[in-house]
């Protein structure tokens, strides 16, 4: 193996490159947490683009390149979007992006403009904007797709379980937010490889969070379906994940079964009580769909679904700034001073 990030693991990628887009995405920290004995802390904000989706895009567009298409497009809640336009970008390639309008977070709507694509806004959910592209990619075939029905993305994205078994061998559980449920199911796939060519023992079971408000595929598991009932109006503050008809969800059903995982749903005052909890316990800012991997994984230890003291990874997908308004809203501390006047405050506070 040679290099960092995901081309490190070129030969388990498949396909041939003769040019690879790369902007040196991967090889991301592992956090260990305060609170927990062995819970550590993918920490996917690191990122070119600050979200997991740059693994996936490297590969995809890469793909792209190396197919002969020069326009690309995807559906997005906003981190596929930053991601694609940067990758297409540095591939020299047209990109379209298929928004709902006003419910993207400003980070990522502010990358995609920054990114240089076109921007094409739907009234409605992300459900209509996939629904919407589907037609570019099906009915015209003229442009090549980035999202992650898009096997490409998944190859990039499984390289989060290459890093994590190099690092500290096989978790016992993996806790991970699902919207369009392709992560969740990536990740399963490369520990299930690492399995098959002897470097694990065994996979770790996959935990599946969402937002109540947006969980087709917990509330799957919870009634035992076989094929989730969609959420016609998602809606969570969560917004990344803010998916009502998960185009992935047969391959996350999948992955948590054979995995003998879980899905669990949780509200978004728990999301935004863990957001806080990771930046001002443990230092670590991860914007609402993240953060909702530690209320999921919370609510899984407080109803013996997982073991704290086990080795338990939660992957933090994005990066806070990509969400400001999130951060805007939390209690802060904000105090207007009279500036000849700062030591009241501080000795008033301090002794
Ligand atoms: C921060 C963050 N956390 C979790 C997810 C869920 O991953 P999937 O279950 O693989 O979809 C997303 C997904 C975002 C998009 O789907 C998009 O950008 O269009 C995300 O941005």
């Amino acid at each position: 193996l040679k290099g960092r990030g995901v081309w490190r693991y070129k030969d388990a990628i498949p396909g041939n490159y003769s040019k690879i887009v790369s902007i040196n995405e991967g090889n991301t920290p592992l956090i260990p947490s305060r609170n927990y004995k062995q819970t550590f802390y993918k920490f996917e904000g690191a990122n070119p683009t600050g979200s997991f989706k740059d693994r996936g895009m490297t590969v995809a567009v890469s793909s792209a390149v190396n197919t002969g298409y020069k326009v690309v497009a995807a559906a997005s809640t906003g981190n596929t979007a930053a991601s694609a336009a940067a990758y297409a970008s540095r591939a020299g390639l047209r990109i379209y992006l298929v928004l709902p309008k006003g419910k993207v977070a400003l980070g990522k709507l502010a990358q995609s403009i920054l990114y240089g694509a076109t921007i094409l806004e739907v009234n409605g959910s992300f459900d209509v904007a996939m629904t919407s592209v589907m037609r570019l990619y099906k009915d015209l075939g003229i442009v090549y797709p980035l999202n992650s029905f898009n096997p490409w993305r998944l190859e990039g994205q499984k390289t989060i379980a290459y890093e994590i078994a190099e690092e500290i061998g096989e978790p016992d559980n993996v806790i991970v937010p699902v919207g369009n449920a392709g992560n969740i199911y990536a990740i399963w796939k490369g520990f299930t490889e690492l399995q098959e060519a002897g470097v694990i023992s065994k996979v770790p079971r996959m935990i599946g969070v969402q937002a109540e408000g947006a969980a087709p595929i917990a509330k799957a598991i919870e009634k035992g379906l076989n094929e989730p009932e969609f959420f016609e109006n998602p809606e969570t503050i969560a917004t990344a994940i803010r998916i009502g008809k998960p185009v992935n969800w047969k391959k996350a059903i999948k992955a948590i079964k054979s995995s003998k995982g879980t899905a669990i749903s949780v509200s978004d005052q728990e999301i935004i009580d863990a957001q806080k909890r990771l930046a001002r316990e443990e230092g670590i800012g991860a914007e609402p769909a993240s953060a909702a991997a530690l209320a999921g994984y919370d609510k899984a230890i407080k109803e013996g679904i997982v073991d704290k003291d086990q080795k338990n990874v939660l992957i933090l997908t994005g990066h806070a700034l990509k969400d400001p308004d999130a951060m805007l809203r939390l209690d802060a501390r904000r105090i207007l001073i009279n500036p000849e006047h700062i030591e009241n405050i501080v000795l008033g506070e301090i002794n």
